[in-house]
């Protein structure tokens, strides 16, 4: 029998960047909070994958208030988070199976995922062991070396989205290991400790929603899906 597959939502951060009374995951755009828009493309995913929740242990009792508000109904496991997105991410692991299944690991501030995007995750991390969405740069980049700035070829930089997709017995084995303050995503965590990282392509609108700015890009394309 073929295992399900799982995702893993983290939204177990503060949001300071944001610098709102409410945790950013819980702001509204389109009168929902970010957080359901972003959980409502997984429940798009054939076969469905099993839904894991990280929230900060304060918070959890709020979202559950926000639910019933909005009738948002669905089998979720829900997870107390951690004092760093890694921290979040193990607690949201140790819900998983360790076995053949993927897991998708995904920031709950990120609802513009596109579910082709997802698919695609899946469907490589299937063949290769993990799948990664990027997109490229559409400015120019330059990189600091010796105190001054000099131009980098943007053919070879990328951008890193989430959801970043694995084999679970691997991920939850590199996530049993000891965090590094130079981790800042799934990705770097599954290469520090032996693995290598498969990307794909991802969606633009896939923006990580961290400042004030973004909330107006959020409004902005919620808007523009109404419409079209
Ligand atoms: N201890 C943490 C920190 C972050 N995250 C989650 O990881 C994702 C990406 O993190 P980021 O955008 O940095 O969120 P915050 O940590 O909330 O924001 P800030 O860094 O501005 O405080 C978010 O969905 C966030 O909720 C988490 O689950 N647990
Ligand atoms: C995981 C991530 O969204 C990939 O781009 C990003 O690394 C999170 O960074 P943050 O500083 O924790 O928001």
């Amino acid at each position: 029998m073929i295992p399900s597959n799982h995702v893993v939502i983290v939204a177990g951060g503060s949001g300071t960047r944001m610098g709102t009374d409410t945790p950013k995951q819980f702001l509204k755009i389109n009168g929902k909070p970010i957080l359901m828009h972003t959980i409502e493309k997984f429940l798009f995913i054939s076969p469905q994958p099993n839904i894991v929740l990280v929230l900060p242990q304060n918070q959890i009792k709020i979202w559950e208030k926000l639910c019933e508000e909005h009738f948002f109904f669905h089998n979720i496991d829900i997870v107390a988070g951690g004092n760093t997105r890694f921290q979040s991410v193990k607690n949201g692991l140790s819900k998983i199976p360790s076995n053949n299944s993927l897991v998708a690991i995904h920031d709950g501030v990120r609802p513009f995922i596109s579910v082709d995007v997802i698919t695609r995750c899946f469907q490589t991390a299937e063949i290769h062991e993990s799948a990664i969405p990027v997109i490229k740069p559409v400015e120019s980049v330059r990189i600091i070396d010796n105190g001054s700035s000099k131009p980098f070829d943007r053919n070879n930089v990328f951008l890193v989205q989430t959801p970043q997709v694995f084999k679970s017995k691997l991920i939850k084995e590199c996530y049993s290991k000891p965090e590094q303050n130079f981790f800042t995503d799934d990705a770097s965590v599954f290469e520090y400790y032996g693995y290598q990282v498969t990307t794909v392509e991802g969606n633009r609108e896939n923006i990580k929603i961290t400042t004030p700015f973004d909330l107006l890009i959020a409004n902005a394309l919620i808007n523009k899906k109404q419409n079209s």
